[in-house]
């Protein structure tokens, strides 16, 4: 008879890795959450000019073409391409002349113009416009030098988007250019996803909540949080200041109750790693949901994602430039995926480095950079996890890739702006 098979413990809890799995990279790291993590599924109904930032839940159906109807393109003359030739030609003005929102209303016969101006409809007998710094006129007749292309200078009904067309797909973030775009095809209601709410926790006894407190030399001011609450703001989500707690166990766990309630995702920092005053991470494993993710990554590797009464929670490290980068690469696309937008890579770029630099095997590395005049990448003095004058001065991250990689003036380097990650 075989052995009996014997399961692991339950853990019910989708952040856990399969197990014998250590180390993880980040890009099996952001795999997984990719795998796990909801979408929001509540919408509502907004009128299009309110829903800037917004994530389409539905598809937009174009409710009439752009442009409706033919019209001209310049202020001009128009006329019947066919009546035309090469040569000076010389047409008697009808009376009369179409404007935009002021069509003409009449026919155009053949071998006449009409004076027409930008945005009119065509009127009937019309196909073709000379712009009128080519022409001469005294008001009764109008000529310029043929011949003209057929069309010209005018634009045709729909030629942008054509009726019944889909504008717009289910997943989309709102920008301005799109209200734009909905508003002329008339599309008056949009229904979107619920904004996603992402509560802000951060830890720590040295904590002051304000910089106009007075503190001692063994306080500093809780820099993380409104950091990371101006980031979800900047990325469209409405975020809820959960303020912060000292190292005590029954304090966090309150602040992580009320999170649970009013945000659909928690984002704390400090206490991520195993020190005795680590008490994020030790709540949530004592509540059986931790899943520490040990991932092969500098800075930010004691990184925590458990379940708190079923909210997701990233226990982001203290160390502020940590928390900010664990924020853009792993939060980041994260939460684009829970408001409904799909999982999000940041848009990056290869360039040429301006520094050097001896990379170890065996974890990716973010450093703080910007490009210099040239369009190279140059480096932030230190790295030093808590030199946050170095997130300031810096306008992206250089990515170093998980292999060794030796790094001299002019070796192409991933280059992400901080545009690419919304900010
Ligand atoms: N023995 C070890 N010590 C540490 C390790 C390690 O592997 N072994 N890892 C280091 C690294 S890397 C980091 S990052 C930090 C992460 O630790 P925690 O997440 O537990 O963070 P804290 O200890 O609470 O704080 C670290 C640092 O950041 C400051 N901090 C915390 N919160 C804020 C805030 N809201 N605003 C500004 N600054 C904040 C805090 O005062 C500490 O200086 O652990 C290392 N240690
Ligand atoms: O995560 Mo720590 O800040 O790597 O340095």
């Amino acid at each position: 008879m075989s052995e009996p098979l014997i399961p692991p413990r339950l853990r019910d809890d989708c952040f856990a890795m399969p197990q014998g799995v250590d180390w993880i990279s980040v890009e099996d790291a952001q795999t997984r959450l990719r795998a796990i993590l909801p979408p929001v599924k509540q919408m509502e109904t907004l009128t299009t000019a309110q829903a800037a930032g917004r994530v389409l839940a539905q598809d937009c159906i174009a409710q009439r073409s752009n442009p409706p109807a033919p019209n001209s393109a310049v202020d001009g003359y128009g006329f019947a391409h066919v009546a035309t030739g090469a040569g000076v030609q010389t047409l008697p003005l009808v009376n009369g002349r179409a404007a935009a929102g002021q069509p003409y209303d009449q026919e155009v016969p053949a071998g006449h113009a009409i004076r027409i101006l930008t945005g009119a409809i065509l009127p009937k007998g019309v196909d073709t416009v000379v712009l009128e710094e080519d022409c001469s006129t005294d008001a009764t007749r109008v000529a310029f030098d043929g011949p003209i292309k057929p069309n010209a200078n005018t634009r045709k009904a729909g030629e942008d988007v054509q009726e019944g067309q889909i504008a717009l797909t289910k997943g989309h973030r709102l920008r301005p250019p799109d209200i734009a775009l909905l508003t002329a095809l008339g599309i008056a209601q949009v229904t979107v996803f619920r904004p996603l709410r992402v509560g802000v926790l951060s830890t720590g006894d040295e904590l002051l909540a304000d910089p106009s407190i007075q503190g001692g030399a063994h306080n500093i001011y809780d820099a993380n949080r409104p950091m990371l609450l101006s980031l979800i703001a900047g990325w469209g989500y409405t975020p809820v200041d959960l303020g912060h707690a000292p190292d005590d166990a029954d304090a966090i766990r309150a602040k992580l109750d009320n999170g649970a309630q009013h945000a659909d995702v928690i984002l704390t920092s400090g206490g991520a790693s195993a020190g005795d005053e680590d008490h994020v991470s030790r709540l949530l494993r004592d509540t059986g949901s931790l899943s520490s993710w040990r991932i092969a990554l500098k800075p930010g590797r004691p990184l925590a994602l458990a379940l708190w009464q079923g909210a997701p929670v990233f226990g982001l490290p203290g160390n502020p430039v940590a928390a900010f980068v664990c924020a853009l690469i792993f939060a980041h696309p994260a939460l684009a995926q829970m408001s409904g937008a799909g999982w999000q890579a940041p848009a990056g770029l290869t360039v040429p480095a301006a520094f050097s630099k001896n990379k170890k095997p065996g974890r990716r590395e973010y450093l703080r950079a910007r490009l210099n005049s040239d369009g190279a990448a140059e480096v932030f003095a230190s790295e030093g996890s808590g030199r946050i004058s170095g997130l300031a001065w810096a306008e992206g991250l250089v990515e170093l890739p998980d292999e060794a990689i030796a790094v001299q003036p002019g070796t192409p380097v991933r280059f992400l702006p901080y545009a690419g990650f919304g900010i």
